[in-house]
C-alpha cells in the first residue's frame, strides 16, 4: 500500500511498527519540527501542530526530534504525541566540551550530507569530526564542497582530493548553489530518502536547501562572502518534502561538533590507519617506537600524513574522555540497537530499491 506519508519517507516496515497504534485509532505522523514543547507534525491529513508534552523526559536522547516518526491522537486541541516509533538511527553530538552531553540532531535519515564552504581555508579536521558522528549514526555520509564557483578548477581538484583523503569511502561532491554544478548528482543522491544536512554557520546548508527543495523554503541571508563567516539564520531543525520524493533536514550550523561516544565512528573516518595497524610486528603495537611498526612507517614516508595521524589520536582521546563520563554502558546499548536496526532499514531500502528497479 501506498501510504500518505510517503512522500515524507514512510516504507512498509514502518507499517509494522505502527500496527499496534493504529488499533488504537492513532495516526502515523513524521515529526517537521520541535519548538518548545510543541511539534509540527506532517499526518496523511496535512500538517498539523501538536503537543509533545506526554513524550516528556529526563533524557535529552529521547527527546522528540525533527525526522522522528509518531503516533498522534488527533482531534484535541493540539494533537498529542502518544509515542515515537523505534528510531532506524540518530546522529548525536556532544554539546560541551567539559561535559557528556548528547543532542541528537537528526533521526531516521539515509543521508548524512556534510556542506563544507570552499570561501573558508578548508579544515580537514573538522569535516573528519562530522564524518565521526555520520558514521557512528550508521547512515551514510556525504561530503558536499560548496561554492565552487569560487574556487578556479586547479584548486578545486586539489581541495577534492586532500577532502577525498580525509574521507575514505565516502563521495566528496563540488557543488554551487550560484551555477547549478553538482546539483544534479546531489539530488539523484538524495532523492527518495531521508538527508541531513550539516556544517559550521555560513557552509551554505539554506542555501542548498533551497537549491534542491526547488523553491525558497528557507531563509537565506546574505553575508559578507569575504571572511567566509556567518550567523545563524536557520534556528530550527526542519524537514521538508524533497520535489522527487524522500525529505530534507536542515539544521542550525553547529559551533562545536563534539564526540559523543563515536568511537566505531572515528575507526571509519580513518579506515586506512587500523588496515596500517594490521602491518605491525606486535598486534598490540602502540606505534610509538615499536620495531616493525607499520604506522610509523607510513608517517615516515608520507603515506600516512602527521595530520591525519594526530586529527584521528586527537578525536579517539577526547571519545575515551567522553565515554568515561555519563553512563557508558547504557549508551554503547543504545547505539547497538540503532545499528541494528540500521542494517535492517537498509536492507528493506535497498529491497524496496531491487523493486523499483524491475
Ligand atoms: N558564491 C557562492 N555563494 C554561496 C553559495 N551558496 C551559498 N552562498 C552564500 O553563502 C552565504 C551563506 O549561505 P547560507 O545558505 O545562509 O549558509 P548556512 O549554512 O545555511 O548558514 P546558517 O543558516 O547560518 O547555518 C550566503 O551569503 C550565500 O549567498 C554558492 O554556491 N556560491
Ligand atoms: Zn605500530
Amino acid at each position: 500500500m501506498n501510504s500518505p506519508l510517503s512522500e515524507y519517507g514512510w516504507h512498509s516496515a514502518l507499517d509494522t511498527a505502527f500496527a499496534r497504534y493504529a488499533a488504537e485509532g492513532l495516526v502515523p505522523a513524521r515529526i517537521a519540527r520541535v519548538y518548545g514543547d510543541r511539534c509540527t507534525a506532517a499526518t496523511p491529513h496535512g500538517l498539523v501542530t501538536a503537543s509533545i508534552a506526554p513524550l516528556s523526559s529526563s533524557d535529552p536522547l529521547k527527546w522528540v526530534c525533527t525526522g522522528d516518526w509518531a503516533a498522534l491522537e488527533p482531534g484535541g486541541d493540539p494533537a498529542l504525541v502518544r509515542a515515537l516509533l523505534p528510531r532506524a538511527n540518530a546522529v548525536v553530538r556532544n554539546t560541551s566540551t567539559r561535559r557528556s552531553e548528547g543532542q541528537v540532531l537528526a533521526v531516521n535519515v539515509d543521508h548524512v550530507v556534510i556542506a563544507v564552504s570552499l570561501a573558508a581555508e578548508l579544515d580537514l579536521g573538522r569535516v573528519e569530526r562530522f564524518l565521526a558522528l555520520a558514521w557512528e549514526s550508521g547512515a551514510q555520509p556525504l561530503v558536499v564542497l560548496t561554492k565552487c564557483d569560487l574556487v578556479a578548477d586547479p584548486d578545486l581538484a586539489h581541495l577534492r582530493a586532500d577532502t577525498e583523503a580525509a574521507a575514505p569511502g565516502v563521495q566528496v561532491l563540488a557543488v554551487s548553489a550560484h551555477t547549478g554544478a553538482g546539483l544534479d548528482v546531489l539530488t539523484a543522491i538524495v532523492s527518495g530518502g531521508t538527508c541531513v544536512l550539516l556544517g559550521q554557520s555560513g557552509a551554505g546548508k539554506s542555501t542548498l536547501a533551497n537549491a534542491l527543495l526547488g523553491t525558497r523554503k528557507q531563509q537565506v541571508r546574505a553575508i559578507r562572502d569575504a571572511d567566509g563567516k556567518g550567523r545563524h539564520t536557520t534556528t530550527t531543525r526542519d524537514l521538508l518534502p524533497l520535489p522527487g520524493g524522500g525529505a530534507l533536514i536542515d539544521t542550525p550550523g553547529l559551533r562545536g561538533v563534539g564526540m559523543w561516544d563515536a568511537e566505531s565512528g572515528v575507526s571509519q573516518v580513518f579506515a586506512e590507519i587500523a588496515e596500517l595497524a594490521r602491518g605491525c610486528r606486535f598486534h598490540d603495537c602502540a606505534h610509538k617506537a615499536e620495531p616493525g611498526c607499520a604506522v610509523l612507517d607510513a608517517l615516515a614516508d608520507g603515506t600516512l600524513t602527521h595530520r591525519r595521524w594526530e586529527s584521528y589520536r586527537k578525536l579517539l582521546r577526547e571519545n575515551a574522555w567522553i565515554a568515561a563520563r555519563g553512563d557508558a554502558r547504557l549508551r554503547a546499548e543504545q547505539r547497538r540497537e540503532w545499528k541494528r536496526r540500521s542494517a535492517l532499514g537498509r536492507a528493506s531500502a535497498e529491497a524496496k530499491r531491487g523493486r523499483a528497479a524491475r
